[in-house]
């Protein structure tokens, strides 16, 4: 029978060896921190030892963190086609989609994303779509009008011919396939066309910045009219209403809330609260699915496989919070130069944390349910601020003083599957409604941000948004289906990618110093132990990278001062290193070889996670720090989107950053701490493992040699500021060194 049939079901993934391996390297961990303890016992406390000790011991508690969240991985595998037996009426999605600037997120990326949504295998009637443009941009909104002309020929074109890839960029770039009917080679060459026109008008008015006050197309744009952009009101266009009509494209809807310098606006999270509310007075669905504007869908289907989780059956669905799809990108480099795929992290982390309370939110290609969004606690039905039923005053007083709204959000707890619809969707009085919760005033003295929606207080509003879920007690899915259900650009530049990581592990400390620490979740609230652990793993990146930076001076540190913090070659304890250094790397290559990756790439992605670390996370520590001594506020800085390859992809480019400079002072330094131990060959301690490890870094540094050789070559070369800075820290800490000898 096909009702009993499950709509997903859940797998472990058996892992003996990486098991066995992670024991392993634990124990010889903690066999490191024991050895350090007994020198210190024994031979008196040392500055050497105590820091050396201090690191590992910190290696030790994170690989032990790192063990909890590995041990169990599971699969889910979800069966739209039992869902679509069922004949249930589907629930309505809102799908959010954000942008932020129009030169850093090119608008013909952003219509590329909203067309693929606008084709979802789903009907069409239940689907509304609403692009936050931050930006404020004419070019975006005269972009999505077009989009949208060209959308009533691209997403019939792609249901009647079934088309996987919906994002017409990609959809383009590669040619028809060969058995092919003639009509479809017709519609195929006919809907090229149409796309190349697309997208030359909208470079047409990228470059002529089109008079912003003329009527571009019959569409007023005077609303854009000397109107700075973070200055301003809200302006809402109502682009496409569908008419209850499954043929038609689904409603799209522009909004660009309002923005004063008064106030503080909170970046992507305050964009998607205004979001939730414009849409919670227009359309009102019970789900939320939401897209960076970079992360195109490439599964038609990814709907009705979040549909089968939400409906799989009653009770077991009552405390499932959100389904997350995985972030996976498009276009990856070859051999991963930057490290930023995730492969890993996702293969053997995600899918670890998914067997645990659920996976953590990661800002795209996650189905929210609006209840839970709006502060409910698992397995309540009706409408409930802070775990109680409230009366309609209440939820005016934590949700805004708007009366529409806070209807609206009653039906919402509610979760009736078609949302809120009075009379019309596109009317003068939702329209009215809608421009008032967007204002930037509207939050004052609510809950937005701090109980309810995206929360605010971090420039990871996603993991702070997952977490306040998580200690509600909602458990969370991931969905990995095959083709990728979105697929997004990552970083194509170096300083690109290092920009994005010290953003996250600012925005990673500013939650772990909070009041919302995972820790307290756990002590208070309903936050499950190994998913504590499984958060502190992540926010504690940033501490990560001072220890790592210690550790990473050691070695010069003791190569010039001819001592030695590891055993050396007489102590049998020299095993303990020799065997880390060699199960993990091996524990290692082995995860890249199980998926499916080559040996360059494990080389190129641990040599980034060392650059990370020490690098952008030692920045993003800089900036949480300023931030919690009240000295500056953080920023959220929003990523550059690369649309067309460029010729040095792969090549390590600089610039003035300062994050090149202690990346550039660590290659100084090993190179000067080998240079020392050669001059002294044969005179000198055995110190073998500090120059292994010395040599290893400068290896890991290698690209920045190359950067100081190729000063001057424009951004291949290391700038001279960057150089002479560097020169002078690594004489600072040269003299250091002398000075403790000399004592
Ligand atoms: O003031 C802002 C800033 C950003 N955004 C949007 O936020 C999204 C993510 O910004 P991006 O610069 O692409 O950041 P990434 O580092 O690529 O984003 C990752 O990390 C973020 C948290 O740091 C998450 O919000 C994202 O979903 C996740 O993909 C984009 O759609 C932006 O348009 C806004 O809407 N308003
Ligand atoms: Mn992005």
């Amino acid at each position: 029978m096909a009702k009993s049939l499950p709509l997903y079901e859940k797998t472990n993934i058996k892992r003996s060896t990486q098991r066995v391996l992670d024991i392993t390297i634990f124990i010889l961990l903690v066999s490191l921190d024991g050895y350090r303890v007994l020198l210190i016992y024994n031979h008196g406390f040392s500055y050497l030892q105590t820091i050396a000790f201090l690191c590992e011991f910190w290696f030790s508690f994170v690989w032990f963190l790192a063990i909890i969240i590995k041990w169990n991985p599971v699969h889910y595998e979800t069966y739209p086609q039992r869902l679509l037996k069922r004949e249930v009426e589907l629930p309505a999605v809102d799908i959010f989609v954000t942008t932020a600037d129009p030169v850093l997120e090119p608008p013909i990326i952003t219509v590329n994303t909203v067309l693929s949504l606008m084709a979802l295998d789903y009907p069409s009637n239940k689907l509304g779509c609403y692009v936050s443009d931050d930006g404020c941009s004419s070019l975006t909104l005269y972009a999505l009008k077009e989009a949208l002309k060209f959308g009533k020929i691209w997403v019939p074109f792609c249901k009647k011919y079934e088309i996987q890839v919906r994002a017409p960029f990609r959809y383009f770039s590669s040619p028809p396939h060969l058995h092919t009917s003639a009509e479809f080679r017709n519609d195929w060459q006919m809907v090229k066309v149409e796309y190349e026109k697309l997208e030359a008008n909208i470079k047409e008015a990228e470059e002529n910045k089109f008079g912003l006050e003329e009527e571009v197309d019959g569409m007023d744009m005077a609303d854009f009219c000397n109107l700075h952009t973070k200055n301003h009101p809200t302006i809402i266009k109502m682009l496409w209403e569908n008419k209850d009509d499954l043929d038609e494209l689904p409603h799209l809807i522009y909004v660009s809330r309002e923005k004063s310098f008064k106030h503080h606006h909170y970046y992507k999270a305050g964009a998607m609260n205004v979001l939730t509310r414009v849409s919670g007075v227009l359309t009102n669905a019970p789900y939320i699915l939401n897209v960076d504007c970079d992360m195109f869908m490439n599964n038609p289907q990814v709907v009705l496989h979040a549909m089968c989780v939400f409906f799989n059956s009653e009770d077991d669905f009552e405390d499932i919070g959100y389904v997350q799809t995985p972030p996976c990108f498009y276009d990856g480099l070859k051999d991963d130069p930057y490290g930023n795929q995730l492969v890993i992290v996702y293969e053997y982390f995600t899918r670890g944390i998914m067997g645990l309370q659920g996976p953590i939110y990661s800002g795209s290609g996650c189905f929210h349910r609006r209840k839970v969004l709006y502060g409910q606690f698992p397995h309540y039905t009706t409408n409930s601020v802070d775990g109680r039923k409230a009366s309609e005053q209440e939820i005016i007083k934590s949700f805004g003083y708007s009366k529409a709204f806070a209807k609206s959000a009653i039906y919402a707890f509610e979760e009736t599957t078609f949302g809120y619809l009075p009379e019309g969707l596109f009317n003068n009085n939702n329209l009215e409604a809608a421009i008032q919760v967007a204002g930037c005033g509207y939050e004052i003295g609510t809950t937005w941000g701090s109980k309810i929606g995206w929360m605010y207080g971090s420039t990871c509003e996603d993991i702070l948004t997952s977490l306040v879920i998580h200690r509600k007690g909602w458990r969370s899915i991931y969905i990995a289906l095959n083709p990728p259900a979105f697929l997004g650009c990552a970083p194509s530049q170096l300083v690109t990618s290092l920009t994005q990581q010290k953003r996250w592990v600012t925005g990673l400390l500013e939650i772990l110093f909070s009041k919302h620490c995972p820790i307290f979740g756990t002590l208070f609230e309903n936050l499950q132990w190994k998913q504590c652990a499984a958060y502190l793993w992540i926010l504690t990146w940033g501490i990560r990278s001072i220890l790592e930076l210690s550790y990473a001076l050691l070695p010069p540190y003791c190569l010039i001062t001819n001592t030695s913090f590891f055993p050396t070659m007489e102590e049998r304890a020299i095993f303990i290193p020799i065997s880390l250094f060699i199960v993990y790397n091996f524990q290692q290559l082995l995860q890249y070889k199980e998926t499916g990756q080559s040996v360059r790439a494990w080389w190129n992605n641990q040599r980034m996670g060392r650059i990370n670390t020490i690098c952008a996370w030692l920045f993003g520590v800089g900036n949480a720090v300023l931030k919690l001594l009240g000295v500056r506020e953080t920023v959220f800085e929003v990523t550059k989107k690369e649309t067309y390859c460029e010729v040095d992809l792969g090549h390590f480019t600089f610039d003035e950053s300062p994050m090149f400079v202690t990346g550039t002072t660590i290659l100084l330094l090993q190179l000067i701490a080998l240079l020392t131990s050669f001059i002294r060959l044969g005179r000198s301690r055995s110190a073998v493992l500090e120059v292994i490890c010395s040599l290893w870094l400068f290896l890991c540094f290698w690209p920045f040699l190359k950067g100081i050789l190729m000063f001057g070559k424009g951004r291949y070369g290391l700038p001279f500021s960057t150089i002479y800075k560097s020169a002078i820290l690594t004489l600072l800490f040269v003299l250091l060194c002398l000075r403790t000898t000399v004592n």
